[in-house]
């Protein structure tokens, strides 16, 4: 009573934005985001809302594992950039591909979204039987950033990753590590809304991305190395034993961070925030399907799967392809 990994898949938009095109609206380099975050370009959407890269992903994910949407029971979008407060963005996706029979509800768990979506989908399929899942990542975060706030405009990209998950009668499922540090959720907040006491006039404003960057920046490295060791200690497995630590794309030098603190070779941590930045959500889904898709992760692999930032959270997930 356990679930596999049937199929994976990801999608960004076409459009490509580089560094230097940002440094000709903002006060930035190349030079600056290449060194301090290992990003040169990254996808941003032009009329491609969060549901319309997770439809594209969900299409995707039945034709690879030759499933009809009928046949889904459950469909977790894991987003902070929603289309809109309601209806979610799982349920729009489920409109869409004609899946009547699922369950759909998205997540809000920033960039740690992908792994408490695969843990809490998991979970639901062995307590209730399930057959099939989608799990998927989307963001258009362009739609919240302040594009003249350098702090924060250079470090983010759109995109979506998701799986279909089955049941399967092996175990693959090895363990979940989910951690919530609420008290220090100020340190990233994007798309506040305020209560209106002229609720009359009311502006129905949304905040743009704020971040404490060197905050969130040390929570990463301190607490994601906790995770890994928590989690790995619940699968009953020692870290060498995990053959790759697909981690949320957020800033290279906090990869190599985590690498050195775990004394794991940096060839266990691939990367691709070269190309399409900070995705959020959709970070650890595609990065999980280019792996795929590249034959670096190969069948019986054992892959940690590590999210981290709003919230504060940290959620690591440990499979066996
Ligand atoms: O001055 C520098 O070097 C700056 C220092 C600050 N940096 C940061 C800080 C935090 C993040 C980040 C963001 C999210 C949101 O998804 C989640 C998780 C993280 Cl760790 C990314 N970059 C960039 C380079």
């Amino acid at each position: 009573k356990d679930i596999e990994i049937a199929a994976s898949s990801w999608t960004t938009p076409e459009r490509v934005v580089t560094n230097d095109q940002l440094s000709q609206i903002m006060d930035t380099s190349d030079e600056w985001i290449t060194e301090r975050t290992g990003i040169k370009q990254r996808h941003l959407s032009t009329d491609e809302n969060t549901s319309d890269l997770a439809v594209k992903v969900a299409q995707d994910l039945l034709t690879k594992a030759d499933t009809q949407a009928e046949d889904l029971d459950l469909i977790i979008v894991a987003t902070m950039s929603p289309d809109n407060m309601t209806p979610s963005t799982a349920a729009m996706v489920q409109g869409k591909i004609g899946a009547q029979k699922a369950v759909a509800f998205d997540l809000s768990a920033a960039c740690s979204g992908f792994s408490f979506a695969f843990s809490v989908a998991r979970d639901m399929m062995v307590a209730n039987s399930w057959q099939k899942a989608l799990v998927i990542g989307s963001e258009v975060l362009s739609k919240l950033i302040d594009w003249h706030d350098r702090s924060t405009a250079v470090l983010f990209g759109d995109g979506a990753g998701g799986v279909l998950l089955q049941a399967s009668s092996e175990h693959h499922f090895l363990a979940s590590d989910l951690r919530v540090f609420g008290e220090s959720g100020d340190k990233l907040i994007a798309g506040h809304t305020a209560p209106q006491a002229d609720y009359v006039n009311n502006s129905r404003q949304m905040t743009a991305f704020q971040m404490a960057g060197r905050d969130v920046y040390r929570f990463a490295t301190h607490e994601v190395p906790n995770s890994l060791k928590r989690a790995a200690d619940k699968a009953s497995i020692n870290l060498e034993q995990i053959n790759h630590f697909l981690l949320h794309q957020a800033n290279s030098r906090i990869i190599t961070q985590v690498a050195k603190r775990l004394k794991q070779p940096l060839e266990k941590f691939p990367i691709n925030i070269d190309e399409v930045g900070n995705t959020s959500a959709a970070s650890e889904p595609i990065l999980l399907a280019q792996c795929i898709e590249k034959d670096i992760v190969k069948q019986g692999d054992i892959i940690a799967l590590s999210g981290f930032g709003g919230g504060l959270t940290t959620g690591t997930v440990i499979i066996k392809y």
